[in-house]
């Protein structure tokens, strides 16, 4: 099933090729600085092709307005390093418009794995923020998801299982149908691969209507497993996938907002 109905539409006229600050959600789990939201066009990593910024930001839900101490002095140095971090990755995915059809805007994250740098910031602030939860699943989703999930789950001990579009896994499987824009589609599970009582973390890409996290939550709990956490690259805020997720928590880098 072709399921390209569930990419953000959005009027060509409101790409800009200067970024514009957002204001992320109080209730958002987000990282980074509130000094460097935005996206500046010199720290970007050049790409032969189309590299059209849409008012994306790196997200910051802490905020900081004075220094008082060293520590907070140190602190705010690190959340720098971080931010630095962030804006990278949000300037190394490339936005391309009318793809996969006309009025959608793409976000290409091929781009970001170009860049090795970009790509294993991304990866170890996954990594930092997962390593003493105590995890023991790290679950992918097809197929993006299945390019961050394993090297996140090797570096916190975790395994790593792969949630399949269907008719994909040779063994025995449990299914989440979950709705599309137009229509339906499934992941599926191979059964045995978790065990009930297990701490997971679902990892995929990026968030849209939030269909396809929403399902992966109902397979892992359906078998038992706790969900401690759904985490993306890219949030496409506008489409509301965040509640969507009944409540569990969901950590995102960048917030691709229209
Ligand atoms: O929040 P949602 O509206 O459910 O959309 C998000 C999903 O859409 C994209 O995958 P897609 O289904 O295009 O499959 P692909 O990764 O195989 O290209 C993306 O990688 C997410 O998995
Ligand atoms: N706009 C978008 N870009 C990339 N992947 C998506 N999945 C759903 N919407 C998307």
């Amino acid at each position: 099933m072709e399921n390209s109905s569930l990419f953000l539409s959005s009027s060509p006229n409101s790409l800009s090729l200067s970024p514009t600050k957002t204001t992320p959600a109080a209730d958002c789990i987000r990282i980074g600085a509130p000094r460097t939201t935005t996206v500046l066009a010199s720290s970007r990593v050049e790409f032969p092709s189309i590299r059209l910024h849409h008012s994306r930001s790196p997200l910051s839900p802490l905020c900081c307005t004075a220094s008082e101490s060293v520590k907070e002095e140190q602190e705010m140095a690190l959340k720098d390093g971080q931010d630095d971090r962030i804006a990278r990755i949000s300037s190394a995915i490339r936005v391309i418009p009318n793809f996969p059809k006309p009025g959608i805007l793409f976000q290409d994250i091929t781009t970001l794995l170009l860049d090795t740098k970009a790509f294993k910031d991304t990866i170890d602030l996954f990594v930092e923020r997962y390593k003493d939860k105590r995890i023991s699943v790290v679950a992918g989703v097809e197929a993006r998801g299945f390019i961050f999930g394993p090297p996140i789950a090797l570096a916190i001990g975790a395994k790593f299982v792969p949630m399949r579009k269907p008719h994909k896994l040779p063994g025995e499987v449990i299914s989440e149908e979950y709705s599309l824009e137009y229509g339906t589609d499934k992941i599926e599970m191979h059964v045995g691969a978790v065990e009930a009582g297990e701490r997971a973390l679902i990892i995929d890409d990026l968030i849209a209507t939030g269909g396809t996290l929403c399902a992966a939550i109902r397979l892992l709990e359906r078998v038992g497993v706790d969900v401690v956490e759904c985490a993306c690259v890219i949030e496409l805020p506008e489409l509301k996938g965040r509640a969507r997720l009944g409540g569990k928590p969901l950590f995102v880098l960048v917030d691709a907002a229209a």
